[in-house]
């Protein structure tokens, strides 16, 4: 549906996407990771035609595309500057959304209607876009792709200004839209938790390059490298340096109260239905759970429990 093909993008002498190849399937809600600054942004600008590629091919729906603008891909796009017309009302925004749609003016109302409700700005629809909040304004941005039910999506961080009960809520009505209408998803993040939690696969970048592609249970359990396993998971995984090897643990496999190694309770914290603990061991910080609130300064005998071994490397 979406391909790639050895794309590659300079800007002067930095690359800042490095040969990437990818394949996203029809229908696929399709997660782009990384740290701030891997390549997120432009990997989705070029995909939209924002940017130009500075060698590779882009291909959607097996139409050579790289040479197209914007406007001839036929991609839905809700990006971090959320492109409203500031001199029209909400409403307005979305009639334009809607404009070369062939159906009535009264289905495309309706449309209007029902996605505000969802996304619940039905009392924004009067509102001119700088008489909204930022969080207002990504709503009203999502509610405007949405309502074209496009055949691909990119979406880049569409949910960072929206507070915790939103951000849920949104995520789960653009998930629903997207399987409703098997819209070809492409979504940036960079909150492992969101990827893993509404991917059906995860790309992860970095500097550039592909890390790692896989169904979120693929990247969770087996992480091709540290710089992947770093990035998934909270609270995130522990590394630890032993004879030339990195050894990786997420926090739920250290099992603290008995077991071979001893370290220093360095810090605790509360989070909720746990407790946070850092333990000072060797040189090495280890994170794990507890139950209970466990003292500065304390000792703490702790066993390891599923770790993964690195390349020490990354
Ligand atoms: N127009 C540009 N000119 C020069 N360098 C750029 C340009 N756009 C992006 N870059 C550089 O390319 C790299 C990737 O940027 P990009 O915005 O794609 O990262 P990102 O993964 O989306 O980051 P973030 O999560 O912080 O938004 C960065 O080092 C950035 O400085």
């Amino acid at each position: 549906m979406i391909k790639l093909r050895n794309v590659t993008k300079f800007f002067g002498n930095f690359k800042a996407i490095d040969d990437v190849s990818l394949d996203i399937e029809k229908g696929e809600f399709f997660i782009v990771l990384g740290r701030s600054g891997s390549g997120k942004t432009t990997l989705l600008r070029l995909i939209a035609g924002l940017e130009k590629v500075s060698s590779g091919k882009i291909y959607i729906e097996d139409n050579d595309v790289t040479d197209l603008p914007p406007s001839k891909r036929d991609v839905g796009m809700v990006f971090q500057n959320y492109a409203l017309y500031p001199n029209k009302k909400v409403f307005e925004n979305m009639m334009i959304a809607l404009e070369n749609l062939n159906i009535s003016k009264n289905e495309k109302e309706k449309r209007i209607l029902e996605i505000a409700k969802e996304l619940d700005i039905e009392n924004l629809l009067d509102k001119y876009p700088n008489q909204l909040s930022g969080g207002q304004q990504q709503r009203v941005a999502i509610a405007k792709a949405l309502v074209k039910r496009p055949k691909v999506m990119l979406m880049d961080e569409p949910l960072s200004n929206l507070d915790v009960q939103l951000r849920y809520s949104a995520r789960k009505l653009i998930k629903r839209i997207q399987r409703e209408f098997d819209i070809t998803t492409i979504y940036v993040t960079h909150d492992s938790n969101e990827a893993l939690a509404i991917g059906d696969r995860i790309c992860v970048i970095d500097r550039g390059k592909v890390m790692q592609v896989g169904k979120p249970e693929e990247i969770y359990e087996n992480p091709a490298n540290e710089i992947v396993a770093s990035l998934i998971g909270s609270p995130p995984m522990s590394f630890l340096k032993i004879d030339g090897k990195v050894i990786g643990v997420r926090p739920d496999n250290v099992i603290l109260g008995d077991g071979p190694y001893e370290g220093i309770v360095s810090n605790c914290e509360f989070w909720g239905s746990y407790y946070l603990i850092y333990i000072e061991y060797n040189d090495n910080e280890i994170r794990a759970l507890s139950k209970v609130r466990i003292r500065e300064g304390s000792k703490v005998r702790f066993n390891l429990m599923n770790y993964k071994v690195f390349e020490n490397e990354g």
